[in-house]
């Protein structure tokens, strides 16, 4: 197992509240704000509460999340579709929000995860400064490698609010990427499993 690549990232320290107030203070006098007027006075201080629930995830294992697992016999095709979708773009740290679909063929033994430890684990990765591809390998491989499926299906349809309030301004612009593990990659049963994901 190579759960390194999953169990990351090591260089994810604590979260600093303070550090995290300081710098929008300092965005806000940059914008050309004045931090200390009436409605701004407690800006530093909320929006560092809120990256801390926002960035969680950096400081989440995903072996924790999958670690209830039950031997249910149930060896066939799996699929929690719709999963609600927020998460930072790393390059503009606005939202992207939209849906991820996850399916997997449990192993041999029917070893099986609860429906919704997969949508916690889309929310850990999710809660991380993110790129979408990144995002939707990383949910791919820790299920592949936590849970040792026979194989596993990620696809997420997310919209880019740095592509749709700001920038070149396409909204309803829709980003979506897969990954694609073990049997899933044979042709017939990938088609099964998407004709299951795009039926909603
Ligand atoms: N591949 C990928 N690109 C992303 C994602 N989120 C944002 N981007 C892109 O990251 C790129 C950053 O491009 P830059 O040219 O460095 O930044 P920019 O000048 O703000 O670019 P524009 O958004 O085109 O105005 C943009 O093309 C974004 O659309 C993502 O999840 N995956
Ligand atoms: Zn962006």
């Amino acid at each position: 197992m190579t759960l390194d690549r999953v169990v990351l990232p090591k260089q994810a320290g604590p979260f600093d509240h303070d550090r995290v107030a300081a710098a929008v203070r300092e965005i806000l006098i940059g914008i050309g704000e004045d931090p200390d007027r009436d409605g701004l006075l407690d800006t530093p201080d909320r929006v560092a509460r809120a990256y801390a629930e926002m960035f969680a995830g950096l400081r989440q294992d995903p072996q924790d999340v999958l670690s209830t697992t039950f031997d249910l016999g149930h060896d066939e095709f799996v699929l929690v579709r719709d999963i609600e979708v927020w998460s930072c773009c790393e390059h503009h740290l606005v939202p992207f929000t939209g849906v991820a679909h996850v399916g997997y063929i449990p192993n041999a033994d029917g070893r099986i995860t609860g429906l919704s430890k997969l949508a916690r684990l889309v929310d850990l990765y999710a809660k991380r400064p993110q790129v979408q591809e990144r995002l939707t390998t990383q949910v791919a491989d820790a299920l592949m490698d936590i849970l040792e499926p026979r194989g596993v299906i990620v696809v997420f349809e997310c919209e880019h609010l740095c592509m749709t309030m700001r920038g070149v301004r396409k909204p309803g612009s829709k980003t979506v990427t897969s990954a694609v593990r073990g049997q899933l990659r044979n042709a017939a049963t990938r088609a099964e499993a998407m004709s299951l994901i795009v039926r909603g």
